[in-house]
């Protein structure tokens, strides 16, 4: 049998609308959710096998994509959002009552500054960016995954037509490394 990866990824990955203007996330209280507004689509939506992401009951990964911090609001019961882990690079405001992380935000100087981590399958629309690929594969082992499955793990994603990587994207991580490059005065080489 194939391993239970993410409802979103196990079930066939769905294309998104192109078109898709946003919607809300809500999180899973009975009454009180928190609710809020994105403005826009997703990008960068991905599956992350860290330790730090939310995922739901039963999910080896979670499905992250990111959004300008400025396409977000919180629009109902703030009060209930406490940050996870104020250490973290990226302060994850969870609902304090069902756990569930509503947006995870940086407020240092980083390369991903000005976006915000989301979870779109906390909202009831339909149409938002598909996953594009699948980051920090290799981090499921330290929270268990038993390493002589990793094979299948990996199979399964290419299945579904998404690379993985033991960090983030080549697109992502060249943007990394420009911001560190840049921050040290490095001048790029002429090509
Ligand atoms: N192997 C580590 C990786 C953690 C990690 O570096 N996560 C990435 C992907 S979300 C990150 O950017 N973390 C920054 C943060 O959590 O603040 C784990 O599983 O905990
Ligand atoms: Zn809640
Ligand atoms: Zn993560």
């Amino acid at each position: 049998m194939s391993p239970s990866i993410h409802p979103l990824i196990d079930n066939g990955v769905t294309k998104g609308d192109p078109n898709f203007p946003g919607g809300t996330l809500q999180c899973r209280c009975p009454s009180n959710q928190v609710v809020v507004a994105l403005k826009s689509n997703i990008a960068h939506n991905h599956a992350c096998g860290c330790s730090k992401c939310w995922k739901p009951a039963g999910a080896l990964f979670s499905i992250v994509g990111v959004i300008p911090r400025d396409n977000l609001s919180v629009e109902a019961n703030a009060s209930k959002l406490k940050v996870v882990d104020p250490s973290a690079v990226i302060q994850r405001n969870a609902c304090g009552d069902c756990g569930v992380h509503m947006f995870g935000r940086i407020e240092q100087a980083h390369p991903f500054h000005g976006l915000d981590f989301v979870h779109a399958e906390l909202s009831p629309q339909k149409g938002w960016q598909e996953p594009q690929f699948a980051g920090f594969v290799s981090s499921i082992i330290e929270q268990g995954y038993n390493p002589e499955g990793m094979d299948a793990v990996r199979a399964k994603f290419q299945v579904n037509g998404l690379n993985t990587y033991d960090a983030l994207s080549p697109p992502l991580m060249d943007l990394i490394a420009t911001f560190t490059a840049k921050k040290a005065g490095v001048k790029f080489a002429n090509l």
